[in-house]
């Protein structure tokens, strides 16, 4: 079975981090791994507590990984301070680790920053250059390209912008703030648009840590980076379309929605 790790926070509320990431990587057919940065309290409508774990700890679990089950691909969500960041580059590094999706988290669908500002420097010169591909959303891409993004052509500038200067492919997604479903990757200076049906659900939390998760299973799994952007907008669209209603905020998506087999379908039949 191929492996996959994720490097990002918990949410305790299950919609988005490591929860939703090792969901997404159950549901995708790869083996899933885990090193916490940071513990949340939160829930769909809120952060109220961030607790990041020291640096040498961070190091120390993703040593105890690749030292033992070493992870097809990485995939990289919310860490807040550059010690942090330095330590998973310095990782990564040593341990020669491919398939980087990197998620440049900074802001939570409710509005709780996740990043302080030096971070964000410290991410920009030392994580994105490794990465195969970034998966900023608009206001992230408006962070690296250091201007606003008010249409698809804008679009096109600050991927190739961002493209250029980091040295990494960029799935710039238009998501819940412009375009709807329609993500744009640039990579070596070329576009390609991943025109996706916008689906009618307000419980969008944890959709970009689903979908870099998703992209990271599937490249570990040995497709090239189109198909697994492909094959992610697929099973992201398919959770979002499930229309699971939970929370007093924007919920989570049911990331289980085409898991099958005996324990589902008894649920199913037990309607719980
Ligand atoms: N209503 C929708 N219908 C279909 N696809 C959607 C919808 N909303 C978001 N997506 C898709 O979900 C993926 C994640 O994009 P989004 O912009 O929501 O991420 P994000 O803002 O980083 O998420 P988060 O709120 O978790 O930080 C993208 O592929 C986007 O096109
Ligand atoms: C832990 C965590 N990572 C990422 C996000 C962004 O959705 C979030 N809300 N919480």
């Amino acid at each position: 079975m191929r492996t996959a790790l994720t490097i990002a926070g918990s949410d305790c509320s299950g919609g988005a981090g490591i929860q939703a990431d090792m969901k997404t990587m159950l549901a995708n057919g790869v083996y899933a791994m885990s090193a916490i940065t940071a513990l949340t309290a939160q829930n769909t409508t809120g952060v109220t507590g961030i607790m990041d774990v020291t640096p040498e700890f961070l190091g120390s679990q993703i040593d105890a990984i690749f030292t033992d089950i070493r992870p097809d691909a990485v995939k990289i969500g919310m860490v807040s301070a550059s010690p942090l960041i330095e330590m998973i580059a310095g990782k990564l590094k040593e341990y020669q680790a491919e398939n980087i999706v990197v998620d440049p988290v900074m802001v939570a669908t409710s509005g709780a920053k996740l990043i302080s500002d030096d971070a964000i420097e410290t991410l920009k010169s030392t994580l994105l250059p490794m990465a195969t591909v970034i998966t900023p959303n608009i206001p992230e891409a408006e962070v690296l390209f250091g201007a606003k993004i008010t249409s698809a052509k804008e679009m096109e500038e600050a991927a190739l912008m961002i493209n250029k200067t980091y040295h990494c492919a960029v799935l710039l997604k238009g998501g819940h703030q412009l375009n709807d479903a329609n993500d744009l990757l640039c990579r070596e200076g070329e576009f390609k648009w991943f025109n996706g049906k916008r689906i009618d659900n307000p419980n969008t939390h944890g959709t970009g840590c689903t979908l870099s998760s998703a992209i990271a299973s599937n490249l570990a799994k040995g497709y090239d980076l189109d198909t697994a952007v492909e094959r992610a907008k697929d099973y992201i669209s398919g959770a979002l379309a499930a229309m699971l209603d939970l929370g007093k905020g924007s919920g989570p998506m049911n990331h289980g929605f085409a898991v099958t087999g005996k324990y589902t379908e008894m649920a199913e039949k037990e309607d719980c």
